[in-house]
């Protein structure tokens, strides 16, 4: 991938996205809305111009799957639509490299808001951890809004396309999932099994609704969302893993 055009933004990009999920909570500005189990979710309100973008940070922690494992179904298109249920169609537009695809999404309608698509590119990545380097556990996986010839955005100079080619409102978003796998090593020297397995994750997203919608609305479909959606995709990943050979 590193000769592809959008390989600088890409290396920048999934950079800061790594050092902001590493920052802590602790400081003041972030709102804990919604616990579930080990899932803490997290907010901060923002808006702009007038559009809520409320930045997300949720840390979670499931056992018996290793973070390349949870970072390779999130990444890979295959199993998407098994469990992300608030899109209505997927499009691989550009195989970049087996660790970097661009996307296009169609979410379903949030109604009374305009129905929203989304356009990014997609990074999986191994991090080594500079604090450890041994630890060659952790992976992320970026999400970052860009253009792409085969659908553009624009037409009269607004995000707002005719139906035809898709009138949606085009969402402009930032994600990423940072997952670290976590071993304890059996007593008796055993092999490595799924119960000595945990997986530390930290979901960051910011998305920006791209056109206007009522900010009640957008605050309660966030709410309401993330949660169920950090929830079902973690307990998919559990399933389709507990009766397959370990991936690290
Ligand atoms: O983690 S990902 O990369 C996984 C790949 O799919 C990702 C997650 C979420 C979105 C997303 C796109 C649109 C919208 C809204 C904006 C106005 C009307 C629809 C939302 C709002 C936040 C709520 C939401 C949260 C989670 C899931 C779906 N809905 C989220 C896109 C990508």
């Amino acid at each position: 991938a590193q000769s592809h055009v959008l390989w600088p933004e890409i290396d920048r990009i999934t950079a800061e996205q790594l050092h902001y999920a590493r920052q802590g909570v602790g400081e003041g500005v972030w709102e804990l809305f919604a616990e579930d189990g080990e899932m803490r979710m997290y907010k901060r309100e923002e808006e702009v111009n007038g559009l809520v973008v409320d930045p997300l940070k949720a840390v979670h922690t499931v056992k018996g799957v290793t973070g390349f494992e949870m970072c390779h179904y999130f990444f890979s298109p295959d199993y998407r639509l098994d469990w992300e249920t608030t899109i209505e169609q997927m499009k691989v537009l550009e195989k970049v490299s087996d660790d970097t695809m661009i996307f296009l999404q169609i979410h379903k309608r949030v109604w009374p808001a305009s129905q929203r698509d989304a356009l990014f590119w997609s990074h999986l990545r191994q991090v080594p951890d500079s604090r450890d380097p041994d630890a060659q556990n952790i992976w992320i996986v970026c999400n970052h809004s860009t253009e792409h010839h085969s659908a553009p955005e624009k037409s009269n100079g607004k995000y707002i396309r005719e139906k035809s080619n898709g009138k949606y409102i085009r969402v402009f978003l930032t994600v990423a999932l940072v997952c670290q796998t976590m071993i304890e090593p059996p007593k008796n020297g055993a092999q490595i099994t799924r119960d000595d397995l945990t997986c530390k994750i930290t979901y960051c997203s910011v998305v920006n609704p791209g056109g206007w919608a009522p900010a009640s609305v957008l605050r309660a479909v966030y709410k309401r969302e993330y949660p169920k959606f950090l929830k079902k995709f973690t307990h998919y990943v559990y399933d389709q893993c507990k009766n397959k050979p370990i991936r690290f």
